[in-house]
């Protein structure tokens, strides 16, 4: 039996003579191998959300525009109360309310009625809350030691006309449409949405739904990933399920180049006899496969067809969610203009014992528990679908060996930080 393989009873084992590309080399080739490919447009505020920036968002105007009362009280001149003991000042007529100013200036030694958010009267320059008063007689008594300033704020204390309040690739929510219109500005320049071509391969596949013989599979990948590129701010475009045929394969993958600015196919990214997609795009003369030194999600195609980034996932599902967030999102938010980004990571302890081989990188599906601390589902199976709705997020091993046992500080990436 000499030259036949040693048995591996661990299917994750990294196979000789393959060469392993290390995850943060993976990454960096997508990074320095995209770039942005949306156009821009602009479009009110009611819509923006979620959309891209096209360029920095630079204030319209000031806010606040004017310096203002930030309560309800009595604005006075701080040169007029003396350092210490009972002030009185006796109240001028009228009154200056939130969208109703003041008329005139201030007189000397009096004080004048404001309410929140009321532009400062002439003159004005502190206000004291009315909590703090004593009013009788057209007149208010308090005590001194109030300092120059207290209660107002000044215009352009949170933003200078003029300033730079958003970056250019910034993706808009909803405390983002607040700034802009306080800023004066009722519609944005943003940038067309990415539009993201979704494809699932195997002769296997039904649709969600259908009736389906034991020996067949449902799609589940295609309305997990549909759903993740509406979440990430992009327009998927559903190219449906393809049998394990080239010629089938090569005609979504086609359409998918004419409809959209990237595709996403999963399945048949390994080797396999049926592997097509990775066959198809061979065949394009455009491809690079990589066999990513990680744990779910080994292999991964990459290739360019008629300009159109293509990203061959794997088909398990589990596999395919976690290519998609580690790999396909900083890819395509990139393709649409929003930049790199890496994933929010928390550091944690972990609730959880294992014994990490080196080699490559393991996500493993997990969630905090009430302590604080990562427990990772009962199963790595990359089939084990219901562990993704189990998680609330990943824990990421590293590269190398590592002991884990209860305690262990680990990396806890959430799902809300890869905006799922
Ligand atoms: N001899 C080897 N076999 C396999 C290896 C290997 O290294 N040597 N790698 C395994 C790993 S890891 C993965 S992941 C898969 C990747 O294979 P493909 O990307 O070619 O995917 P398929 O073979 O088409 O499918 C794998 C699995 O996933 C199911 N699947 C596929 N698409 C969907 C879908 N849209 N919805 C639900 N389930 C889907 C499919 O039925 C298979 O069960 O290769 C391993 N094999
Ligand atoms: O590692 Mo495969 O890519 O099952 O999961």
């Amino acid at each position: 039996m000499s030259g036949t393989p040693k048995l591996r009873n661990d299917c994750f084992a990294l196979p000789a003579g393959v060469d392993w590309t290390p995850v943060d080399t993976a990454l960096a080739r997508l990074r320095d191998g995209l770039a942005p490919v949306t156009g821009a447009e602009t479009v009110p505020l009611d819509r923006a959300l979620g959309r891209v920036l096209a360029e920095p968002l630079v204030a319209a105007r000031a806010n606040p525009p004017s310096a203002n009362t930030a309560v309800d009280g009595y604005g006075l001149r701080h040169a007029d109360l003396p350092d210490a003991g009972e002030v009185t000042l006796q109240l001028a007529q009228g009154r200056a309310a939130a969208g109703a100013p003041f008329a005139g200036s201030l007189p000397p030694g009096h004080a004048v009625r404001v309410l929140t958010g009321a532009v400062l009267p002439e003159g004005v320059d502190t206000v004291i809350l009315q909590e703090d008063v004593t009013a009788a007689g057209g007149a208010i008594r308090f005590r001194a030691g109030l300092r120059r300033g207290a209660n107002c704020r000044r215009a352009g204390e949170d933003v200078a006309a003029g300033a730079q309040a958003l970056p250019g690739g910034h993706m808009l929510r909803p405390q983002d449409l607040a700034l802009a219109a306080a800023l004066g500005h009722g519609a944005l320049a943003v940038r067309a949405p990415l539009r993201v071509a979704v494809l699932s391969t195997g002769d296997e596949l039904r649709p969600a739904g259908a009736a389906a013989l034991p020996h067949q599979t449902f799609d589940a990948n295609r309305p997990m990933l549909l759903a993740l590129l509406a979440r990430w701010g992009m327009v998927p475009v559903d190219l449906g399920a393809a049998a394990d045929d080239a010629g089938q394969v090569r005609a979504r993958l086609e359409r998918g180049a004419a409809q959209a600015d990237a595709v996403i196919a999963t399945g048949g990214a390994s080797a396999g006899d049926e592997d097509h997609v990775s066959a198809v795009l061979r065949a394009s003369g455009k491809l690079e496969t990589w066999r990513i030194a990680m744990k779910p999600g080994r292999p991964l195609a990459l290739a360019n067809w008629d300009g159109v980034p293509v990203f061959g996932l794997p088909g398990n599902p589990v596999a395919a969610f976690v290519c998609a967030l580690v790999f396909a999102r900083p890819a395509l938010l990139l393709l649409a203009g929003a930049g790199w980004r890496a994933p929010l990571a928390l550091t944690v302890p972990a609730a959880f014992s294992k014994r990490k081989k080196p080699g490559r990188r393991e996500y493993l599906r997990a969630r905090l528990d009430a302590q604080g601390r990562a427990e990772v589902f009962a199963s790595e199976g990359s089939g084990r679908i219901s562990g993704l709705s189990w998680a609330e997020g990943l824990v990421e091993l590293p590269d190398a060996a590592l002991d884990v046992a209860p305690g262990t500080p680990v990396r806890y990436l959430p799902f809300a930080g890869f905006g799922v």
